[in-house]
């Protein structure tokens, strides 16, 4: 019977343990703040940033949007960011992606003070998940292996296929994967015969943004599948999983919607709330 890992249930559950970490900090007299700065009008980053805001509020985080337009410049960007950095009472800064083409995303996201980087992407701290010194993680990635866990979904000595290289998920799962002792492999658009790789996966994850990009030739049966893709097929929100043909074959697989993309939100708070206690030693 295969297992349906719910992210909606998952986060629900995770955050009570949020909530608490929030409470203690209030008694102490510490209200974690943090700042979404979203450039431009993709639809989908306004979605996801309206969902960021109903969770914060949820948890009693005080959150400012920046909604900046799409013609904004580098240096009106780095202006808002220098700000925020030295903002003694912003705990935490992102910025939402994608960003309008004319920016560097690398660029953009290095101006963050790595101490208030909730996504865990500046240079600085992307070196130190490497090295396994790492403080905050990319909120997908560290969603992820926290689901698996809830799941009991061992990773030690598993194979682990990861489609998708992007350095959002695809590259910082692959680093937490292999700091939990799987062997990791991450294909992409130019790796040859892919199912061939995605057949050896005890434990598969998809983040190519393509609906049904995974199907069942491609699967181990008994497989886990996580499927980080969100697309939108005549209305319809579908993952990257073709989930009919693939789920009877699998031990456990996540829905799309109600899978990784609440999860994200969940251990975006979870970011603040690390960066937060780091800041004030607690
Ligand atoms: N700076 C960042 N930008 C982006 C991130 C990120 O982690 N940091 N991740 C995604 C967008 N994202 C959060 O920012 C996000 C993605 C998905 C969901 C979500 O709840 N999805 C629902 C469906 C919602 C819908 O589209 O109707 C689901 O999968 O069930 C929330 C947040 C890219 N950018």
């Amino acid at each position: 019977m295969t297992e349906l890992l719910n992210g909606k249930e998952f986060a629900k559950f995770h955050g009570q343990h949020l909530q608490a970490e929030i409470d203690q900090l209030k008694e102490k007299g510490i209200f974690p703040h943090f700042c979404v700065i979203n450039i431009g009008d993709d639809p989908a980053s306004a979605v996801y940033v309206r969902t960021k805001k109903r969770k914060a509020e949820k948890l009693g985080i005080q959150q400012d949007i920046f909604q900046l337009p799409s013609s904004t410049t580098e240096a009106e960007v780095f202006a808002l960011i220098d700000r925020l950095n030295q903002d003694p009472e912003i705990n935490g800064i992102m910025v939402q992606l994608p960003m309008p083409k004319h920016l560097d995303p690398e660029k953009v996201l290095d101006r963050i003070d790595p101490e208030k980087d909730v996504d865990g992407l500046t240079s600085t701290n992307v070196g130190r998940l490497w090295q396994g010194s790492h403080f905050v993680e990319p909120a997908t990635a560290a969603g992820i292996i926290a689901l698996l866990k809830h799941y009991g979904v061992e990773l030690t000595g598993k194979n682990c296929v990861i489609i998708g290289r992007s350095n959002i998920v695809g590259k910082p799962l692959a680093a937490l994967m292999l700091e939990e002792n799987a062997t990791v492999s991450i294909l992409h658009s130019k790796t040859q015969n892919l199912a061939r790789l995605t057949k050896t996966a005890d434990i598969l994850v998809s983040a190519v943004g393509q609906a049904g990009f995974v199907t069942k030739d491609m699967i181990k049966p008994g497989a886990v599948v996580i499927d980080v893709g969100i697309n939108r097929v005549d209305g319809k929100l579908v993952g990257d999983v073709a989930f009919d043909e693939v789920s009877p074959l699998v031990k456990m697989i996540t829905p799309v919607p109600g899978g990784i993309g609440p999860i994200t939100v969940e251990f975006l708070m979870e970011g603040v709330i690390k960066l937060t206690r780091r800041q004030y030693g607690r």
